[in-house]
Order: C-alpha cells, then sequence, then structure tokens
C-alpha cells in the first residue's frame, strides 16, 4: 500500500484532563492517526524550550511520529484546560501566547509541503497573525494535486469570518460538526442550515467532500451531487470524546489518498472515531 504524505499542521498542547495530562492539538492527532493507520504523518507546530516541550517530544518519538517538522521557540509549550461534561463531551479553555502561536515557514516545512499529499489546518491556530501566516505559506506551497483539508475545528472565540472565508476559499475538503454547521452558516450569512447549507458550503466554495460528523447520531459525507454517505455513529462506552474528530478526519482522508472509495474511507472515519472515544485523551498512551 502506498504511504502518502500527509501534513498536520498547527497547535500542539498539552490537554489537561481532570484524570491527567494528554497530548493534543487537532493537528497533532490528525497527523498521529495517519500515521498510525499507514500514511506518513507530520505535524507541523512548535513546542517551547520548556519541561512540557521537552515532554512532549519525549512523547511523541514514542509513537514513532517524525518530529523534524515540530519547532521549538523561546515561548511556553501549548496548554489546554479540559472540562468534561457527564457525557464525555469536552470543553477548552486554550492558553494564549504560547509556542504554536508563533509557528514560521522556515525551509524545511516548505520542502515538505511541496512533496505533500495532503495537508489539514483548522482555525485557532490561525489566532495569531505570525502562524496565520505560515500556514498560508505552506498552504503556498503545495502543488496543485495536494489534497487541502480545513478541519475547521472552533473552539471558544478563536475565529472570524475573515479566517473561515479565506481558509474556506483554499480548501478541497471542509470537516465539521453540528455544533459548527449553523455557526459557519450564520458567519457566512447563507441563511440555509442542514443539508442545504452543506450544498450551499460545496458550491460556494468548489469543494470536493464536505465530512460532517453529527456526534453521537450519525455522520455524513458530502459531495458536488449531494449527499454521497451516511453512517449512524456506533454505540459504544465513551471515555471521552477529545480528539475523536480528528481522528476521523485523518482515517477517511489516509483511506481516500489509498485509493478507498468514499464510502469505504467513511466506514474507516467511523471506527476509528469510536476507538478513539472509548479511550481518554485523543492520543492513546503508549503501553
Ligand atoms: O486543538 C484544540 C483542542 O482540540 C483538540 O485537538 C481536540 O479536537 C484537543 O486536543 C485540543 O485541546
Amino acid at each position: 500500500m502506498n504511504r502518502p504524505k500527509i501534513m498536520g499542521i498547527g497547535e500542539l498542547v498539552w490537554d489537561l484532563l481532570p484524570d491527567g495530562r494528554q497530548l493534543g492539538g487537532a493537528p497533532v492527532n490528525f497527523a498521529y492517526w495517519c500515521n498510525r493507520l499507514g500514511a506518513e504523518g507530520y505535524p507541523v507546530s512548535a513546542v517551547g524550550s520548556d519541561d512540557l516541550g521537552r515532554e512532549a517530544f519525549d512523547r511523541l518519538a514514542a509513537t514513532g511520529l517524525d518530529l523534524g517538522y515540530v519547532q521549538r521557540n523561546a515561548l511556553p509549550t501549548g496548554r489546554v484546560n479540559v472540562t468534561l461534561s457527564g457525557n464525555g463531551i469536552p470543553e477548552y479553555d486554550i492558553v494564549a501566547g504560547v509556542a504554536w502561536d508563533a509557528l514560521e515557514a522556515d525551509a524545511g516545512t516548505l520542502e515538505l509541503a511541496a512533496r505533500a499529499d495532503a495537508v489539514c489546518w483548522g482555525s485557532l491556530a490561525q489566532r495569531s497573525e505570525t502562524s496565520r501566516r505560515a500556514i498560508a505559506s505552506i498552504l503556498e506551497a503545495t502543488r496543485p494535486e495536494c489534497l487541502k483539508v480545513f478541519d475547521i475545528n472552533i473552539r471558544q472565540h478563536w475565529y472570524s469570518r475573515e479566517i473561515v472565508t479565506a481558509s474556506l476559499g483554499q480548501a478541497d475538503v471542509l470537516k465539521l460538526n453540528e455544533d459548527e454547521l449553523p455557526l459557519v452558516a450564520s458567519l457566512l450569512g447563507t441563511g440555509k442550515s442542514g443539508a442545504e447549507a452543506i450544498a450551499e458550503l460545496v458550491r460556494a466554495f468548489s469543494l470536493r467532500y464536505v465530512v460532517y460528523t453529527a456526534g453521537a447520531d450519525h455522520s455524513e459525507i458530502h459531495g458536488a451531487e449531494g449527499l454521497l454517505s451516511r453512517i449512524p455513529t456506533p454505540e459504544i462506552e465513551v471515555a471521552d470524546t477529545v480528539g475523536a474528530g480528528d481522528s476521523f478526519t485523518a482515517a477517511f482522508i489516509t483511506s481516500l489518498l489509498q485509493g478507498e472509495p468514499v464510502a469505504a474511507s467513511h466506514r474507516k472515519a467511523v471506527e476509528t472515531a469510536a476507538k478513539v472515544c472509548t479511550v481518554h485523551g485523543a492520543i492513546p498512551r503508549p503501553q
């Protein structure tokens, strides 16, 4: 099987969960799952020169990920206070002014971008102008055939109409969930909801796919022809849902690039996300 090169660009954080800290950050979770499912997954992020940064490196290195694109700078390593509701749904309090807010598009990263088969980014890492510019430069360095995946991952108030529309304009694939869809529809002033809002996004931004997850209910893949696949979410014992969406996107994209059809890639995504929900945190602790 071929090993597509897939980059996850943006935040790297320690998720401070009620039962301890876990590595996280959507792009890192994404890269981890791409790698685990048979792609070459590359996290592109930054940590500080502090103890948490060193520990993040050690923990990620133990997973076998290539950390050659994780930068180090003088800011503190990212941290997120995570509280969980009764059914394991997280709420995030994301510390600002941290290492991944100063991401740079260095020569090595641009060179990797020029060879990448897919790149994935979100809205949160674009909260700082520096990282927003770096992400734009990395996207610009990709080949036309590189699949551009915007996993919107709206967190707290860290998004804007400008960031969302600019990223949608770059994307081939959009991933969003049931809370994010109405938010995006209202940001863009479409006045539409549900499947109509998705169809409008596909049309307005010439998207190849919209990957839509509705938590414990179901998920859908949409294309220019409309609904392509719909799968009910399996019933499982949920530890927490942290990182479930990131692993969903990773499995869908990896499978597609490995040549699987949309429906099979969607099934793989559903299975992978279900697995992530049964463990605490986004990246399982090494055994
Ligand atoms: O990336 C922001 C937050 O979202 C997650 O990636 C889960 O999707 C967490 O690991 C992180 O704290």
